[in-house]
This record gives C-alpha cells, structure tokens and sequence, in this order.
C-alpha cells in the first residue's frame, strides 16, 4: 500500500514536472499589528530587515517559487494589516487559504491573547480543518532564554487549544525564519499533492514533512498509510 502511495505520488509529480506545471498554495499571515508580520515575510523572501515600522495598509503579498521533487511550486504569502481600521479590507483575503499563520510578539503577552481572536476571523472564511495552522512568536531577539522560555510554554498551550504548530523565530537574527517557512511549504506542497492522487484519502495529520530545500524535497507517506 506503501509502495503504491509512493509510487501514486511518484506519478503525479512527474507529470507535472514535465509538464512543467506549477502548483501554489496561499499562506495568510495575520496577527496584531506591530507583532513583526511583514518584517518575517521580508526576512524570508527578501533576505532583509528594516527596523523602521511602516504599516501595512490593507494587505500586500509575495511570492516565493520553489521547486519540489521536479515540481515547480510557490507560496503566496499575503501579509494582511494588524490595525483595526483595515481589518474589513484584510478578511476579505482570508477565503482559500491553504495555511494561516497566526503571529504575536513574544515580549508581548496581550499579543498572544489576541491570536485565538485573529484566527476565529480566518476560519470564519475557511472550512474547518481546511488549512494548516501555525502560531509563530516573533522578535526573540528581544527576550533573555528565561524570559523567552517562559513565554513559549504559555503559547504552546494556545498553540494546542488552536491544534497549532507553535514556532519562536526573530525576523531581526533570521532564527528559524527559514526552516518555518521551509515547514510550511512541505505541509501545504504533501497536502496539494494528495488532493491530486486519486483515491488517497488525506489524513487529518500530516507527517513530519520532509527535507526541504528550494531546490529539493523528499516527501514521506501519510502515517495512516500502511
Ligand atoms: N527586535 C526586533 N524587532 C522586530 C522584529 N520583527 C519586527 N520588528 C520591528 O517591529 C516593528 C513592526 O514590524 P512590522 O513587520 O512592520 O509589523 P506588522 O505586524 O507587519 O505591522 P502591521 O503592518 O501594522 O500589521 C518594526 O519596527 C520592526 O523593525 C524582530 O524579530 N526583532
């Protein structure tokens, strides 16, 4: 069964390779403003950090292309803006998203109370257990190991409540910046691949992933798979 899903998967990418068919999964990054949102995509896409804050007006987005087992594949990451005044402008890019990102300043604690907030709004747009979801800390740079310590235990209890993966990175250091983002694109590259292959039902929890470079990636079976 094993080798069949293997070779389903094979198959599908395969196609697409050479085809050179590309596939997107949207990612919408939401959260308070000033928590770090559009200074992590700029971390990542843009290998940059400006420490001067300038407001997201509205929404914005990136494009981030990668190629995964042959496959070309992007992400498209919308950075929506954390003041209340834009946020009827921002829900109206919630719908379809393949991954939402919930973030918060982790020298911030009021910022971590408002991610279950920010993620009602999403789902509002989206079916449940439609998307993957991540609860990310930003500006660990800011915190002593003690204090960062303490706040990534209470943000792993919210992470669970929201059946959230939790990640701690700074946009300023680049800590963890990529492999978040490398994480996010396996989940949501495993996840668009096995809607394509015919008859596998996809399981509500993904695998670790697998290792993923721009340039390769190596995909590991659905543990439901035997
Ligand atoms: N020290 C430190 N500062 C950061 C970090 N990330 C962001 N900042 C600063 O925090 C401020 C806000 O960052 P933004 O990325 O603009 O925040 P945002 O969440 O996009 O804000 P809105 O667009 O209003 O929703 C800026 O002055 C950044 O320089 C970080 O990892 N470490």
């Amino acid at each position: 069964m094993k080798d069949c899903w293997h070779a389903q998967v094979k198959s599908v990418c395969q196609d697409r390779a050479s085809r050179s068919m590309g596939m997107m999964s949207k990612v919408v990054m939401l959260g308070d403003l000033y928590v770090g949102k559009t200074c992590l995509i700029n971390r990542f896409c843009k290998n940059m950090f400006d420490r001067d804050y300038k407001a997201t007006i509205g929404v914005d987005f990136e494009i981030e292309k990668f190629e995964l087992s042959g496959v070309p594949y992007s992400l498209q990451i919308w950075d929506t803006a954390g003041q209340e005044k834009f946020k009827c402008i921002a829900s109206a890019y919630y719908r379809g998203a393949q991954v939402i990102i919930t973030v918060f300043d982790l020298a911030d604690i009021k910022t971590l109370d408002h991610t279950r907030q920010w993620l009602e709004e999403a789902m509002k747009e989206n079916d449940p257990g439609s998307c993957f979801v991540f609860l990310v800390g930003t500006k660990r740079d800011l915190l002593s190991s003690a204090e960062c310590r303490k706040m990534e235990r209470d943000a792993i209890k919210i992470a669970n409540e929201m059946q959230a993966e939790f990640w701690s990175v700074s946009a300023k250091t680049g800590e963890n910046v990529q492999d978040l983002f490398f994480r996010v694109a396996a989940l949501a590259f495993e996840d668009a691949i096995l809607k394509e292959v015919e008859g596998v039902t996809a399981p509500t929890v993904i695998g670790p992933g697998g290792l993923i470079s721009k340039t390769m990636c190596c995909i590991t079976a659905p543990s439901g798979c035997v």
